[in-house]
């Protein structure tokens, strides 16, 4: 049977490497920044333009209708972010917002495609470093078509791990987050880091230059490329209690294998985050 989603996963390549050289020409000018849920959550017209330029581009290619599309920046206007059994384009425009805000060079656009609940392949665009992350459900994880592959660490104290401090900035959540960091980081593992970018974060872990990376918080659009190319590289994602990986739950561990997993997940202070497909509470 013809492969009905190569086309679209070639396509996809060449939108995210075009909307990154739309996002690098903006870093070059004045940057005019707005807020979102919270005075950190950065939001510029160059996110809001290269969404616009991404789904154009995509309804364009394969018309109006066939498609559902779900955007950082359209759901942050109100538009719906369900995850139905029809071909859906899962998009963060620029991942690392904040990031491009204070030119910290690392920005991504994050492409997602999934059918039936399924994430298909991913794109992850790193365009300030001009490195194109892609995977495709059971034909391996590639940069910039080399094959990647996950780290093959299990001791954890041997290991690099992730972590993200997010936009909560309420006491009880930074001190969750903290004290996850402190038991971490006094395991010991060798380091923590966090590029500011979550599909950026597990890129990296796809490519085997950190064994980790978790985040409470984070969306879909952030982590759903990202998500297939761990996964194609030989890693894992598991939610933040060690149950099922659920894009959709705004929580997440995706690791080299499952004793670095499980050992990250062991130190984890949960708190509540409400999911991407909550139903939407009129205020
Ligand atoms: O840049 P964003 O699309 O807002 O996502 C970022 C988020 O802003 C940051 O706080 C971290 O959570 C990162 O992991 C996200 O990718
Ligand atoms: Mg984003």
């Amino acid at each position: 049977m013809a492969d009905q989603w190569q086309e679209a996963y070639d396509f996809a390549v060449q939108v995210a490497r075009a909307a990154g050289a739309v996002i690098r020409k903006a870093g070059e000018e004045e940057i005019k920044v707005q807020t979102k849920s919270c005075t950190v959550d950065l939001v510029t017209k160059t996110d809001e333009r290269v969404e616009k330029i991404i789904i154009g581009s995509l309804k364009e290619q394969f018309g109006e209708g066939t498609h559902s599309f779900i955007g950082e920046e359209s759901v942050s206007k109100g538009q719906p972010c369900i995850l139905t059994d029809k071909p859906t384009w899962i998009i963060d425009p620029v991942d690392g917002t904040t990031n491009f805000v204070h030119g910290f060079p690392f920005v991504a656009v994050s492409i997602a495609f999934a059918v039936n609940k399924e994430i298909e392949f991913g794109v992850v665009y790193s365009c300030m470093e001009d490195k194109m992350y892609k995977a495709r459900k059971g034909q391996g994880a590639f940069c910039d078509d080399e094959p990647i592959q996950v780290s093959d660490v299990k001791d954890i104290h041997k290991s690099i791990i992730i972590c993200e401090h997010g936009t909560d900035r309420s006491p009880e959540t930074v001190q969750k987050i903290f004290s996850t960091q402190k038991k971490i980081l006094c395991i010991p593992v060798h380091g923590l880091r966090g590029s500011g970018t979550a599909a950026t974060n597990m890129c990296l872990v796809a490519c085997g230059a950190v064994e980790a990376f978790f985040e409470i918080g984070i969306h879909c659009w952030d982590i759903a490329a990202g998500a297939v190319i761990v996964r194609e590289a030989g890693g894992l994602l598991l939610d933040v209690d060690g149950g099922p990986f659920d894009v959709m739950s705004r929580r997440m561990v995706s690791g080299n294998n499952m004793v670095i997993v499980n050992r990250i997940i062991k130190e984890i202070e949960i708190f509540d985050t409400v999911r991407d497909d909550a139903p939407i509470v009129k205020k």
